[in-house]
């Protein structure tokens, strides 16, 4: 306790929202000073970082996609959890620097949120990653209760509260009371499969090849779950699958809507069947307090509609969706002298 005051004055202390799509930074009395993708970019083949380790995040997801034969950008992790671990710690890296600077004498202590349905193996890499990228003790915290706090759920009252975090990678869905997870359920499926499906859609009744970049933007800016009051068109650009050749196409947000339905239709099922297994008296809660969304797939338009018709429960989009677990990890690391010793934690082995 001692040791940890007196080193904590020399270094920064960070918690870290580490999702598929996007990273964000939190410092204690700061709260979010980083915000960027989760892109790296390396040399073909190879695990170096290009930029002398620098082209991480913004720059590298300019990159995805368009990056030559020599350059590939990479996002090292996948629904949610680490799929490249050396290109994880490269980053993870990167952005420990940026934040506590590189005169800091001592390793920072690191809260980091991770998806509650992750293997214990999944768990270790974000710890290993986290302590090889230079911080001096890791503490593991559950996505859902950072969502809830960071979305001003009263998680520590006798009353439910529900969340549903739809990531990029994963949607994750919790009935928290008393300062615990009562239930949950995790899919691997959120708007990165949104964007799968319009590819699909695309490719299938067009013959046309567009890129993740491109797919995205069309789900942002047309993408809906219900009908809308005006249905909207957009033209895309992409490649010819039978000419080969570049091609514009006019697409109605009609169409779009149909494609988005089967992972829509996923994330409502993981939804029901976390209802389907809480306990009766905090079901009954949450008729009055209605379910939470939050994570960037939250912004589709009219998914909170959807949802709320699937379960005949009021549906309520958090403030600021993208940055709810960033918030609540903020909390936790506000509050790290109290709630550390209930916290996962792992410790850096000193030399
Ligand atoms: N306006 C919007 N409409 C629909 N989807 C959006 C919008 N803005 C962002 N998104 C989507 O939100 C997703 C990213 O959300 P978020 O940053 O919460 O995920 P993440 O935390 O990185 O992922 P995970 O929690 O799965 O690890 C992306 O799929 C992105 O396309």
């Amino acid at each position: 306790m001692f040791r940890d005051a007196i080193l904590g004055k020399f270094s920064t202390d960070m918690g870290i929202d580490l999702g598929t799509c996007n990273t964000l930074v939190c410092v204690r009395n700061e709260g979010i000073v980083l915000n960027e993708p989760s892109v790296v970019a390396v040399r073909k083949g190879t695990n170096i970082v290009l930029n002398n380790g620098s082209a991480v995040g913004e720059v590298a997801k300019e990159m995805l996609g368009k990056t030559p034969g020599s350059i590939t950008a990479i996002r090292p992790l996948k629904d949610g959890v680490i799929s490249d671990f050396e290109i994880t710690e490269a980053m993870l890296s990167y952005f420990i620097k940026k934040v506590h600077g590189r005169g800091r004498l001592v390793r920072p202590r690191v809260v980091i949120s991770i998806p509650s349905g992750i293997t214990e193996v999944e768990r270790r890499a974000v710890i290993d990653s986290a302590e090889r990228a230079g911080a001096r003790k890791v503490y593991l915290v559950d996505e859902p209760m950072a969502a809830g706090i960071g979305a001003g759920l009263p998680i520590t009252e006798p009353t439910a509260s529900m969340i549903v975090d739809i990531g990029g990678g994963t949607t994750e869905v919790a009935i928290m009371s008393l300062a615990d997870i009562s239930s949950c359920s995790s899919i691997r499926v959120g708007g990165d499969d949104f964007d799968e499906s319009i590819i699909s859609h695309l490719k299938r009744t067009y013959n046309l090849l567009i890129g993740e970049a491109r797919a995205e933007k069309v789900k942002i800016q047309i993408g809906s779950a219900a009908p809308l009051g005006e249905e909207m068109t957009m033209e895309v650009a992409g490649r010819d699958t039978i000419s080969g050749l570049p091609r514009k196409i006019v697409i109605t947000s009609e169409e779009i809507r149909e494609a988005l339905k089967e992972p829509i239709s996923q994330i409502i099922e993981c939804v029901t069947v976390t209802l389907e297994k809480a306990e009766p008296e905090l079901a009954a809660d949450l008729i009055d307090n209605g379910i939470h969304i939050c994570g960037g797939g939250a912004m589709l338009r009219s998914l909170d509609k959807v949802l709320s018709q699937a379960t005949g429960i009021s549906v309520t989009i958090a403030d600021d969706p993208l940055t709810c677990v960033a918030r609540g990890t903020n909390v936790y690391l506000e509050n790290l002298e109290q709630w550390k010793d209930t916290m996962d934690q792992a410790d850096y082995t000193w030399d």
